[in-house]
């Protein structure tokens, strides 16, 4: 495809046929029959806001990071969730912009592809909700947000992570789903990273150490139980300083109890309630620019649980953003 020319990458368009759910004589009540498909070639510029889904088929950033590779199935796995939910939403037009595919572990053409691909919704006016694939995901979509800020002052663009980890990891041999946050961090030094729901015993000392030096907000699993005053105060100032914000969901963070289908479950996450809460009050600050759902591994999930979480999560996106 001439768009991602010069890239080992390949693209599908997107397909109704990913998505399928019960019938109705009534227009618009699930998702199968309501969302749009596209390629991103024919993309028309539009003048009403719209949402645009768009898989990361890319687990080879989980193998470099010695993770259990199965992510790269997550994007067809969530989207066959997707389609069976029903619609409580009005005037919101959602699109799926298909899949981006990781060839020969080539991880870094990959994220290149994404970019491209996030900068040219956020340039049509579609908010991205990028569905993974493992974390690296994060690198690829805040250059692509980069990329349509071109103009704007780097300290002006914030992420809010929901993580048991950092992924602040040093790149070493090469870049993988640890690292996202230090490339993003050591290349945008202005840049703020608040990461939420963090596991002390899901992270070395060596990672709190590199996330004081770069001045990272946290909040710890145990700060993650409701979703209270304390964190809401912290999550205002942190949206006072910025005017666009990134939403990264690293499934790994909520409780494996909700999140099995990843490859570095715990049982110390949160809850599907506190992060819905959470994203409600991040959404209604019309700030968030881009989003995405990271980690999905539909070979260790267990009756599809994490890729329903997942699928719902997009759908409450949609409504609040
Ligand atoms: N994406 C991040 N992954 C974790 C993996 C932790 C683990 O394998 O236990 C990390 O690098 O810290
Ligand atoms: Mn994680
Ligand atoms: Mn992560």
């Amino acid at each position: 495809m001439s768009f991602f020319k010069e890239l080992k990458v390949a693209y599908q368009a997107g397909d109704k046929e990913w998505y399928s759910g019960r019938a109705s004589q009534l227009e618009n009540q699930y998702w199968h029959q309501s969302i749009l498909v596209s390629d991103l070639e024919n993309l028309k510029i539009s003048t009403t806001k719209g949402f645009g889904i768009v898989g990361y088929v890319c687990d080879a950033g989980v193998k470099k990071n010695q993770g259990r590779i199965g992510a790269q199935k997550g994007p067809k796995s969530i989207r066959a969730k997707i389609g069976r939910l029903p619609i409580h939403f009005e005037n919101r037009k959602v699109t799926d912009f298909g899949d981006v595919i990781c060839l020969d572990e080539d991880l870094e053409d990959c994220q290149k592809a994404l970019s491209k691909t996030i900068h040219k919704l956020i340039l049509n006016n579609i908010l991205p909700i990028a569905i993974g694939g493992g974390h690296d995901i994060a690198y690829a979509n805040f250059n692509g947000i980069k990329e349509a800020l071109k103009n704007v002052s780097e300290n002006k663009i914030g992420i809010i992570n929901f993580d048991a980890h950092f992924d602040l990891r040093a790149v070493e041999i090469a870049p993988n789903s640890g690292t996202p946050f230090h490339q993003i961090l050591s290349e945008n030094t202005a840049t703020s990273y608040f990461a939420i729901g963090i596991q002390q015993q899901a992270n070395t000392k060596e990672l709190f150490e590199i996330a004081r030096k770069r001045k990272v907000s946290y909040v710890s699993n145990l700060e993650c139980e409701t979703f209270d005053e304390a964190l809401k105060s912290k999550l205002n100032k942190f949206l006072k300083k910025i005017d666009y914000l990134y939403i990264t969901i690293d499934l790994d963070g909520f409780s494996s109890a909700y999140a099995p289908g990843v490859s570095a479950p715990s049982a110390l996450g949160f809850t599907p309630n506190f992060v819905y809460k959470a994203l409600a009050f991040l959404l209604q600050s019309k700030k968030v620019i881009s989003c995405d759902i990271a980690e999905l591994n539909p070979d260790f999930d267990i009756d599809n649980r994490t890729a329903d979480l997942a699928a719902k999560l997009v759908d409450y996106i949609v409504q609040k953003a």
